[in-house]
């Protein structure tokens, strides 16, 4: 053991980590299981050199000899080793934000070796003390650790470091912070008393922390929690920037440096950059002295006032002239000269994005009242969450392998409908009675249907609760449900229509046919014997040999079993379907959607009779359930997932939000002059949407919905995009613009009908697609730039994208454009700042009218795309 200011305290537990540096790589173990990791010697000799200091072989004392990664002692390969220790498993010790926010304040490579046996000992203690109090004893080691760990001050600093930023977790098992006087203390090396933590609980002196509600016996003490537990918050009601060239005041440091980038040359990027008070406008060279003006001079702004909230417009009080060590003490006074857009009308502060100013709005202004309603610790959680939320969100927004795997080798190898297969149903129906043909064709396609599904469901052993309910919302009655089933999966109890029902019930699908009473229209036989029922293969027709369409195939020998359960009854279509109206593919999402999503062709059956089947499926992609993948939620690019761009939660306490006050309004309202819904009353604290969820908010503006940040449920009537497709579709073939999508029912005005859905990537990339994406008849590009209406979308700080659903997509990729539209395209922003795009019904939508949107493309040189949209005004081209 060293001895002096070479203090290396002993641990039998500590895992080793301890290496000397003497040279450039030569490090020695004192003991190599005994070692208290790096003494002092370590530490002051050859701080500069970045070689990683873990080891690679304990017995033979075998070296790293990588470099260090940034910031930190290890190299990628040590340093997970070290996280994982220093976070002691499932407690967290000390979470890598923590670690990493502190190793960016060391400024040398010995501050970094003390952090580092800061977090060590902090690991080695808590494995000490919780391997005690599990043998029963249970008692506060604070000061014995602090005892130990004092005999080297510089360690020392770093301890009192990390354990406040992670204060709320170890005072769980430390056993501080509980009941008593909290104050902890420990001899420095100067032999003072360094306060760790003060914070008595006295309620008595009314000052209440506005976040959390604790109390505290002074400002001081208020000012050190909010630094320490707070630190986010502070953050976004503070912390600012300018440029210390020009004194331009940002609130974003990206802005900033782009600024300074733009303006004063890259070189000057790292000098260039101050922090400041956003609240009194005093700069300063770093955080720390910001963050110690903040707590010297703006306590007052985090206490729980009893007073009223400040009225809306006034601003807020600034002191002035604050701090002495601010350095250019009001430089900046009076010179926000508007470069930063967005003001929060509360407080009149500016902000250069917009999440800043809703992480502000949220802070500051949530009123005294939602404060109030809100539980304990609800703001610290609601931020807290956006980081885990964020990884999950990342995740999911690549399809899951599962879902890959299913998308690729269902669809991709088991749905193709091969033109083989169409020349089957072509060539059936050729020989078929007309008077029967769309019976015939209905139940050829419905086979094929059925064929294309259980090949699918080959490889499942037992299918999942979408695949019954993909079966049951078709069938006729739960004898067919079952034989269906049965057909792909094999035995099946018998009882299997009971989930199946309750499947449908749960999604609003209305089916009677699992009452006891229920008659089966078709005639159905309950007890039959799947055992008898051939599998449905498309039978390879002869042309000749024809079954007819009078006697379809005898399948139980009783006649039983016809076509019943893949043909859709025509009932579920309120407008008069003509008879020669063909189902290809009842559900084109494949069960994804709530509702299936039918794929037809019209045609006059003379008409098709002629039709080869090459000459059907000419126009763009061949069938609509083939060459793309289905999906239901947009796939966004990782590089578009930025932080940044995340967009915070509601305060509401309630399931279901109330407009009066959900900060999505309040935000709303905040960055909008006066506009109006499309009746022209003012949108002034209300939703975008009405109470039956039909969007009322004028176009051109964006839409604020919650988002899974916020507390509130599923049906909260600010969640309408997110809700998904509700409205019934059918994908039919037109005569000049290839597929196009319809009403399967009336949609009302206003309805959201669904979102135009694909890859979200950044507009170079879209464009490097273009040239080949234009060649070919189809585009399934969603240009954002020209739906953006600059004026009343505020899209600083992000980067100009585009969806593109050519690989991925859904219905939406099939909606024409018109000149003259049936729908309009709202920006919805949900969890990003890069908007949604809603489809929403901006007519009264008549049951089998076509759907369009006007694409607004720009028009390309040469014959472009000429438009056959029909519309009385129409421009001639699509693009
Ligand atoms: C997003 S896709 C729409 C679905 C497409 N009709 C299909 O069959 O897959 C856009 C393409 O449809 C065609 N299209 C859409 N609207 C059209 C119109 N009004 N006139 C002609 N073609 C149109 C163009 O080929 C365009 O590139």
């Amino acid at each position: 053991m060293a001895s002096g200011s070479q203090v290396s305290v002993q641990v039998k537990l500590i895992p080793t980590m301890a290496e000397e540096i003497s040279g450039d790589k030569a490090r020695g173990l004192e003991s190599t299981d005994l070692l208290y990791p790096m003494s002092t010697s370590m530490a002051t000799a050859n701080l500069d050199v970045h070689i990683c200091i873990g080891i690679l072989s304990h017995d033979n004392i075998v070296e790293c000899q990588d470099y260090a990664r940034r910031h930190t002692l290890y190299c990628e390969k040590h340093l997970p080793k070290f996280l994982k220790r220093a976070r002691n498993g499932k407690s967290r010790l000390v979470s890598k934000d923590v670690f990493i926010n502190l190793l960016k304040c060391c400024a040398s490579r010995k501050e970094k070796l003390c952090l580092h046996r800061a977090c060590e000992f902090l690991y080695w203690f808590l494995r000490n003390n919780i391997s005690r109090q599990q043998s029963g004893l249970d008692r506060d080691y604070m000061p014995q650790i602090l005892a130990e760990v004092s005999k080297d001050p510089d360690v020392v600093d770093w301890l009192l470091k990390l354990i406040p930023s992670e204060r709320e977790k170890l005072a769980n098992l430390w056993g501080f912070g509980a009941n008593e006087s909290n104050q902890i203390l420990t001899d420095n090396q100067e032999g003072s008393m360094m306060v760790l933590q003060e914070e008595i609980t006295n309620p008595s002196t009314g000052l209440k922390c506005k976040i959390c509600f604790r109390d505290f016996s002074d400002d001081q003490c208020l000012g050190l929690h909010w630094t320490e537990v707070h630190r986010k918050e502070t953050r976004w009601l503070f912390r600012g920037y300018s440029c210390a060239v020009c004194m331009e005041p940002f609130t974003n440091r990206k802005v900033l440096e782009k600024h300074v980038q733009q303006s004063h040359g890259a070189q000057f990027l790292q000098y260039s950059i101050l922090f400041r008070c956003m609240s009194c406008n005093s700069n300063f060279l770093n955080m720390d002295l910001l963050w110690q003006h903040i707590v010297s001079d703006h306590t007052h702004e985090f206490r729980l006032l009893d007073a009223p909230q400040r009225p809306k417009g006034q601003s807020v009080k600034r002191t002035e002239g604050t701090s002495i060590k601010a350095l250019y003490d009001n430089h900046n006074l009076g010179k926000d000269d508007g470069s930063q857009k967005l003001t929060c009308r509360l407080c009149g502060l500016k902000f250069d994005i917009l999440p800043d100013l809703g992480r502000h709005h949220q802070v500051a202004h949530m009123d005294q009242g939602s404060v109030g309603h809100m539980p304990p610790g609800r703001g610290k959680y609601q931020l807290n969450r956006g980081r885990h939320y964020y990884s999950a969100f990342k995740k999911s927004l690549r399809p899951s392998s599962s879902l890959k795997k299913r998308i690729s080798s269902g669809i991709e190898k088991h749905f193709k409908i091969s033109s083989s297969d169409l020349s089957m149903i072509t060539s059936q129906m050729v020989e078929s009675e007309t008077a029967n043909l769309g019976k015939l064709l209905d139940f050829q396609c419905s086979d094929l249907a059925q064929t294309l599904f259980s090949k699918i469901q080959k490889t499942r052993s037992h299918p999942s609760n979408l695949d019954i309910l993909s079966v049951a919302r078709s069938v006729c009655c739960k004898t067919s449900l079952l034989a269906a089933l049965e057909v792909k999966y094999g035995t099946m109890p018998e009882n299997i229509y009971v989930k199946a029902a309750k499947l449908c019930s749960d999604i609003g699908i209305q089916i009677d046919w699992h009452q006891e009473e229920f008659i089966c229209p078709n005639g159905c036989k309950s007890g039959y014997n799947s055992n008898t029922l051939p599998p449905l293969q498309p039978t390879q027709v002869d042309l000749l040999v024809v079954p007819s369409v009078t006697n379809p195939p005898d399948i139980d020998g009783t006649g039983g079993m016809e076509e019943y359960h893949y043909v859709l009854d025509s009932e579920d279509f309120r407008w008069k379907l003509k008879n020669e109206r063909v189902v290809l593919c009842e559900d084109v999402s494949f069960g994804r959607e709530k509702f299936p999503i039918v794929c037809a062709v019209d045609v006059d059956a003379k008409e098709f009779l002629r039709t080869k089947p090459e000459e059907l499926l000419q126009h763009c992609s061949s069938v609509p359930w083939q060459g793309f993948h289905y999906v239901t939620a947009r796939l966004m690019d990782s590089s578009l997932v930025d932080s940044e761009n995340c967009v915070v939660g509601c305060a509401c306490s309630h399931a279901h939000c109330s407009p009066g006050k959900c900060d999505h309004v309040n935000l709303f309202d905040t960055l909008h002059e006066n506009p109006v819904d499309i009746y022209g009353t003012p949108m002034q604290g209300r939703f975008a949407y009405d109470e039956n969820s039909k969007v009322i908010l004028q176009e051109g503006y964006p839409i604020y919905e919650c988002n899974s940040l916020c507390t509130c449920e599923a049906s909260c009537p600010n969640k309408v995009l997110q809700q998904g497709l509700l409205v019934k579709l059918e994908i039919f073939k037109t005569e000049n613009k290839g597929w196009a999508v319809r009403a399967a029912e009336p949609i009302p005005r206003g309805t959201f009908v669904c979102e135009y859905v694909g890859e979200v990537v950044k507009d170079d990339d879209a464009m490097r697609n273009v040239e080949s994406d234009t060649k070919s008849a189809c585009s399934y590009l969603f240009d954002m730039a020209s739906h953006i209406d600059r004026g009343r979308v505020d899209t600083s700080g992000t980067c100009p994208y585009m969806i593109d659903a050519t690989r991925y997509g859904n219905v939406s990729r099939f909606i024409n454009h018109s000149c003259w539209p049936n729908l309009s395209t709202r920006l919805v922003v949900v969890e990003s700042r890069l908007a949604h795009v809603g489809l929403f019904a901006n007519l009264d939508i008549a049951a089998g009218e076509e759907l369009s949107y006007d694409y607004r493309r720009k028009l390309l040189p040469g014959a472009g795309c000429p438009c056959h949209c029909g519309a009385r005004n129409c421009r001639g081209r699509v693009y």
